[in-house]
């Protein structure tokens, strides 16, 4: 054993995109076993290793752990990226939720049924533009610091920033009016851990393509 967490997953972002970015920017390594047929799901579930027979599944400190937002959270208290006390860590929480929120409901737009593709996008553009991100900027404008909470940085900045890549590659121009998230952006992208794994060849997974949502189709059979 390395000592690394192992994560197991599919090759894709799904939902272990936000535990390898929280892993990334605690300047955590970790290995990755993935998932490539059903038979490697089934061998997982098999074994008694998924609890709820669901990935993300993180072998961490002797556990198995499963469910995205326990693993996150264990990631967090760990490396001390959850706040200085019950108030920040309820403001951070806070703040998670509705970036897990957007976050869904724009990586769904490429697993949707193309009929409902249209209707999706449109509601998942107001989203952005009209609840989620002016949220944020005003967090921002309130307390002209630097990160969203306590004044240094914690899991939610590392939140967001995935979140604003993700809403850059779905529609640059949603972020046009909001500069305090457009400095917030830079800043965060350029901490160290977070720009190494923003440089090409780190572990940090690319948008899905059709071949990606076919295998990923047939292993989970959505
Ligand atoms: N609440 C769980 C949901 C996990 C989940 O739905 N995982 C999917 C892959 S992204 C899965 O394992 N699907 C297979 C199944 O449910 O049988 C979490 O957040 O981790």
């Amino acid at each position: 054993m390395s000592g690394k967490p192992v994560l197991h997953y599919f090759n894709a972002r799904g939902r272990m995109e936000c535990i390898r970015w929280l892993l990334a920017a605690a300047g955590v390594e970790f290995e990755e076993k993935l998932i490539q047929s059903p038979e490697d799901l089934e061998k997982l579930k098999k074994d008694g290793n998924l609890m709820f027979d669901q990935v993300p599944m993180v072998e961490i400190d002797g556990m198995k752990l499963a469910q995205t937002r326990a693993i996150l959270n264990y990631i967090a208290t760990k490396y001390d990226l959850y706040g200085k006390d019950m108030k920040e860590r309820a403001l951070i929480d806070m703040y998670s939720e509705g970036i897990l929120d957007l976050t869904e409901m724009i990586i769904q737009l490429v697993i949707c049924p193309p009929d409902q593709r249209e209707a999706k996008t449109a509601l998942a553009k107001d989203r952005t533009k009209n609840r989620y991100l002016p949220a944020f900027e005003k967090v921002l404008k309130s307390h002209g610091q630097d990160y969203l909470v306590g004044n240094r940085l914690t899991r939610v900045d590392i939140h967001l920033l995935e979140l604003l890549l993700y809403v850059e590659e779905f529609d640059a121009s949603l972020l046009t009016s909001f500069p305090l998230l457009k400095a917030f952006k830079s800043r965060i992208s350029s901490l160290p851990n977070v720009k190494k794994f923003l440089q090409p060849g780190s572990q940090r997974k690319p948008a899905m393509d059709a071949k990606q949502i076919e295998e990923a189709r047939k292993v989970f059979k959505f």
